[in-house]
């Protein structure tokens, strides 16, 4: 299922004098399957982006089309949108409030108006997508669980709603490492077996060149650069004019190349910087 944004404003508190232009002019087309990451400094427009993608701002003018259709027309229900675009918000885990792990999860299709035995199936199926085994886990309370366990819990929660799309705010954000590789590798999966559209709003430039195909920066309300990870991650001096790094290994290879070592120039990952190094070192 795809996005499209069409010359999206959005003004905070407008004729205040508090007004802020927190989107100015955007233009983007998102299409079905992608894994989109969504970077820029703090205060740039991406929470305020993702929220008009499910409804929950209104543009100021401009419009969002969902699967064809646009969302910002009157009559528009919120429930249909929500069918389609499910967004998890930044620390989740705070709007867990059920007793046991399954009525947590339970509470969104609950709120869609399905029947207790849809309602039952998905439940098994969404805590089954995220990784917990359902009859180890449906009775433990969420407040039992790790911070990463938690997180996946209330994905859990937005998967169970079925959507199409899936967009997740900073979703490693205060974790440990052994919680950031258990939330990484289920939205991997959750984008690779059940080819859901995904959109990650993440500061981590790692954990964008491991996991999307397009990186779009946002840089005072604007679109800055979109393109490939590679594409992207190459303009190193306009990402930081915006305040933003790009990989460390990236810096790493720069720095090699420009010591005389014979290392590519689009390193973005360990991966390909242990291959690039071990090649550079072999004696020829
Ligand atoms: N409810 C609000 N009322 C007024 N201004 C707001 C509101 N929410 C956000 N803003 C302002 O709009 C701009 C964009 O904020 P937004 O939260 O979308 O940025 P962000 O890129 O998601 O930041 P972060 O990385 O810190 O989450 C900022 O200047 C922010 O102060």
């Amino acid at each position: 299922m795809s996005i499209k944004v069409e010359n999206l404003v959005h003004v905070y508190m407008p004729k205040s004098p508090f007004e802020k232009v927190a989107l100015d002019n955007i233009n983007l087309e998102i299409e079905d399957g992608q894994f989109v990451a969504l970077i820029g400094h703090t205060g740039s427009g991406k929470s305020t982006l993702i929220q008009h993608f499910n409804g929950l701002l209104k543009p100021s003018s401009g419009s969002i089309i969902v699967d064809g259709k646009d969302i910002t027309e009157k009559g528009v229900k919120l429930t249909d949108i929500r069918k389609k675009v499910g967004l998890v918000f930044q620390y989740p885990e705070y709007q867990l409030f059920e007793e046991t792990i399954e009525k947590d999860i339970q509470y969104g299709p609950r709120n869609l108006g399905l029947n207790d035995e849809e309602i039952s199936i998905r439940t098994k199926r969404a805590m089954e997508m995220v990784g917990l085994e359902y009859d180890l886990y449906k009775d433990k309370s969420p407040f039992e669980l790790s911070g990463g366990q938690k997180r996946r819990v209330a994905i859990a929660g937005v998967v169970a709603m079925e959507p199409k799309i899936l967009i997740l705010d900073e979703p490693t954000a205060g974790l440990d490492p052994k919680g950031r590789d258990e939330i990484l590798l289920q939205i991997k999966k959750l984008h690779k077996e059940y080819n859901m559209t995904t959109i990650l709003v993440s500061h981590s430039m790692e954990d964008v060149a491991k996991l999307a195909d397009r990186v779009i920066v946002m840089n005072k309300g604007k679109v800055a650069l979109d393109g490939a990870p590679k594409q992207v991650f190459k303009e190193i001096e306009t990402l930081e004019n915006i305040g933003l790094a790009v990989p460390q290994v990236t810096y790493l290879g720069e720095e090699l190349r420009k010591r005389g070592f014979d290392i590519k120039e689009d390193i973005i990952t360990v991966e390909e910087a242990k291959e690039a190094i071990m090649k550079a070192l072999k004696p020829q």
